[in-house]
């Protein structure tokens, strides 16, 4: 008889990508992506980034400590998720690198944010673009997406 091979789907490791010195006015919503993320099997690598306590972690890090760390576990991740509403020039960034190293992008944004065309206008295969109006919506696009790596 022949062996059935059993592939184990381990839990995806995901960049969380939000707004830190752009603003942290959607700080609850990041928490709720992180909440999503988790709930949905997913590991999320960078959960500093919903860390309400952010601010006095991080100053106790250079800002090369900050750079390297994030770049560390970027290079670690299956994939990255943005909420792109508040625009954030390291949130661009981190996109822009994730898409580099060619692994799925899932930027998120609310229906009357003013996004980047760097963003909206972006060809690439790995990278996709949706709005939520609500944290059902929003929650629905996650395990959605979570559920494809
Ligand atoms: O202290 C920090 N810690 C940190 O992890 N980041 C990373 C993670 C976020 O997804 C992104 C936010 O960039 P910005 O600070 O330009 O809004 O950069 C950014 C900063 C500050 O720039």
């Amino acid at each position: 008889m022949k062996e059935k091979k059993v592939i184990e789907k381990k839990d995806p490791k995901i960049f969380l990508s939000g707004s830190i010195r752009g603003g942290r006015q959607l700080l609850e919503t990041y928490r709720f992506m992180y909440d999503a993320l988790e709930e949905a099997g997913a590991e999320v690598l960078s959960w500093h980034v919903a860390d309400p306590d952010l601010e006095e972690n991080e100053s106790k890090m250079t800002e090369q400590e900050i750079y390297d760390r994030d770049m560390g576990l970027l290079a670690k991740s299956d994939a990255l998720i943005a909420e792109v509403t508040v625009p954030s020039t390291g949130v661009g960034y981190e996109i822009c690198r994730a898409l580099d190293r060619k692994i799925p992008v899932l930027c998120l944004h609310r229906p009357d944010a003013v996004v980047s065309a760097m963003v909206l206008g972006n060809p690439d295969p790995s990278l996709k673009v949706l709005t939520y109006s609500n944290e059902a919506a929003l929650n629905k696009i996650i395990v959605k997406f979570i559920q494809t790596l």
